[in-house]
């Protein structure tokens, strides 16, 4: 009966999609319109997410930008740079987020942190972020944490180990530190903490390919929606408790400063007379925490693994490290040598280009009309920017499907916007130096300690396989560690 119920639903969703007018609203009617039955198919079905950005291409016909329509609503995708520089450096009032619903799986995690406000609530915010980061930037936190997933590797020489998991160990930890300074214990024992459990369960849920294609599952009152937003609870209780310890810790010691940015904060909210309500701060805290690690996870896991396919990446990235750190394991780098570190960096970039994190930049609505090319888009229009298809566009990167990180040495000349893994403009990522910091420092760390290899048997090893979600994750990559002699 259940069965029924589920297949009745999915043909009156297929009708929707498949015999529902595309009407194009007036004025572009020569720009493709992509349905999308097609896209959402493949992500039910889990399909690479190279594909997915093939087949965009294919039906775009690769214009610059397409329409494309999830449920009822029509919205404007930008696939190419010089649009993507009109939308992205547009006043943070002209071309503001979309507002959340705040029924939505999204906003009950989320709520209302730097990625989804608007307006003087995030102006405040940003502003007090901003020097937090800036305090915070430190290679050493980083490399000490690196130390600790060193001895968790050694755990696990000469064995396929898989490599998402335990960079996501190793940037809860860098997280945890920057964020609240907090020790997670990730990378103490194989166990992984109960926290990061209810974490884990909770992302899951979020990114559930079927609760993204059919919204409303999220609002029925089942049993999975119940333990979903338990989970939610657990997890804000345990970011509450942080949020009171340290206000705690503030007061009895003023002078005892932290380096990690709620501590920044709480101390600038107060210098600035900016209210930090508890709630505001879990929100941040919780945004951090999410958009924090699993992106800079993924982008580590592409830059090890491209190094284990290319042995001799590896070992030009590997002479270039030794030069300016020596030869010496478990080295900690300091800032200075880490700028010169110009191979590993690009290879970093062009991790970054060929499988950005984050493939689709989220939805602006426009608040003014906004001139793009001969089109004038309406107040009100939601617009997208595709990262991944502008990173593989052929007319600004020579075979983009080519990793290749001697692209970003030669100085040569191209389009501000063709490189877009953090966005851009006032809305762009405030953990951008962190998060490159972050990976070179683990990067040459390992360099130093380690060779990689991807196990002969790896379902990887012609090409990365990637999980089509929200931010990207690589399929069962495992790589082999094995300690290098000197
Ligand atoms: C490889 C690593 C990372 C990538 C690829 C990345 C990518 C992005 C992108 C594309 C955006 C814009 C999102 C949008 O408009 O839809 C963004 C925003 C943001 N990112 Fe990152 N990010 C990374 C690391 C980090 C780190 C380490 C943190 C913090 C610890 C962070 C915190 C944020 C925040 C708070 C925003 C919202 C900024 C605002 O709207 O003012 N990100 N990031």
């Amino acid at each position: 009966m259940v069965g029924l119920i589920f297949f009745a639903i999915i043909l009156v969703f297929i009708y929707k999609y498949a015999f529902k007018k595309n009407k194009k609203p007036e004025g572009f009617e020569d720009v493709p319109f992509i349905s999308g039955l097609p896209v959402a198919w493949a992500y039910l079905r889990q399909r690479n997410y190279d594909e997915i950005g093939d087949l965009i291409r294919n039906l775009s016909g690769g214009h610059g930008f397409y329409l494309s329509r999830f449920g009822s609503f029509i919205q404007l995708n930008i696939a190419s740079p010089d649009y993507a520089k009109i939308l992205l450096t547009q006043s943070e009032d002209a071309a503001p987020k979309s507002e959340q619903n705040p029924t939505s799986i999204l906003y009950k995690f989320f709520g209302n942190g730097l990625p989804f406000s608007n307006g003087d609530k995030w102006r405040a915010h940003r502003k007090l972020a901003t020097p937090a980061f800036n305090n915070a930037l430190s290679p050493e936190m980083v490399g000490e944490t690196t130390l600790d997933l060193i001895s968790f590797i050694q755990q696990n020489l000469n064995r396929p180990i898989d490599v998402f998991e335990i960079m996501q160990r190793t940037t809860i930890e860098v997280l945890g530190k920057l964020a609240f300074g907090y020790k997670f214990g990730c990378l103490e024992s194989e166990e992984t903490p109960h926290i990061i459990k209810v974490y884990k369960y909770v992302i899951s849920t979020i990114v559930s390919p079927y609760r993204r294609v059919f919204r409303w599952i999220s609002k029925l009152p089942i049993e999975s929606n119940k333990k979903f937003m338990n989970a939610i609870e657990e997890f804000d209780g345990f970011i509450f408790d942080i949020i009171e310890t340290k206000r705690n810790e503030i007061k009895k010691n003023p002078y005892n400063k932290g380096h990690d940015l709620l501590t920044s904060m709480l101390e600038l909210g107060e210098q600035e007379g900016i209210n930090t309500d508890v709630k505001q701060l879990r929100d941040e805290m919780v945004n951090f925490f999410v958009a924090g690690h699993d992106t800079t996870s993924m982008s580590l896991s592409v830059s090890l693994y491209y190094l284990a396919k290319y042995p001799e990446m590896q070992e030009k990235a590997r002479a270039e490290v030794i030069n300016i750190l020596g030869n010496f394991p478990n080295t900690l780098p300091n800032s200075d040598q880490l700028k010169e570190l110009k191979y590993v960096s690009a290879i970093i970039k062009e991790s970054l280009r060929i499988h950005p994190p984050v493939p689709v930049i989220t939805f602006r609505k426009l608040k003014k009309p906004v001139k793009i090319d001969k089109y004038t888009l309406p107040i009100n229009t939601t617009l997208l920017v595709n990262a991944w298809q502008i990173h593989h566009d052929p007319k600004y990167w020579e075979n983009p499907k080519q990793y290749n990180p001697e692209r970003f040495l030669n100085n040569e000349k191209r389009h501000p916007f063709a490189w877009i893994p953090f966005s851009a403009g006032p809305r762009n990522c405030i953990g951008q130096n962190f998060s490159l910091m972050e990976q070179k420092v683990i990067i040459s760390m390992l360099l130093l300690k380690y060779n990689w290899t991807l196990p002969k048997n790896s379902i990887n090893k012609d090409k990365l396989l990637l999980a089509p979600q929200f931010l990207l994750r690589p399929v069962d990559l495992k790589l082999i560690f094995t300690e290098r002699i000197n």
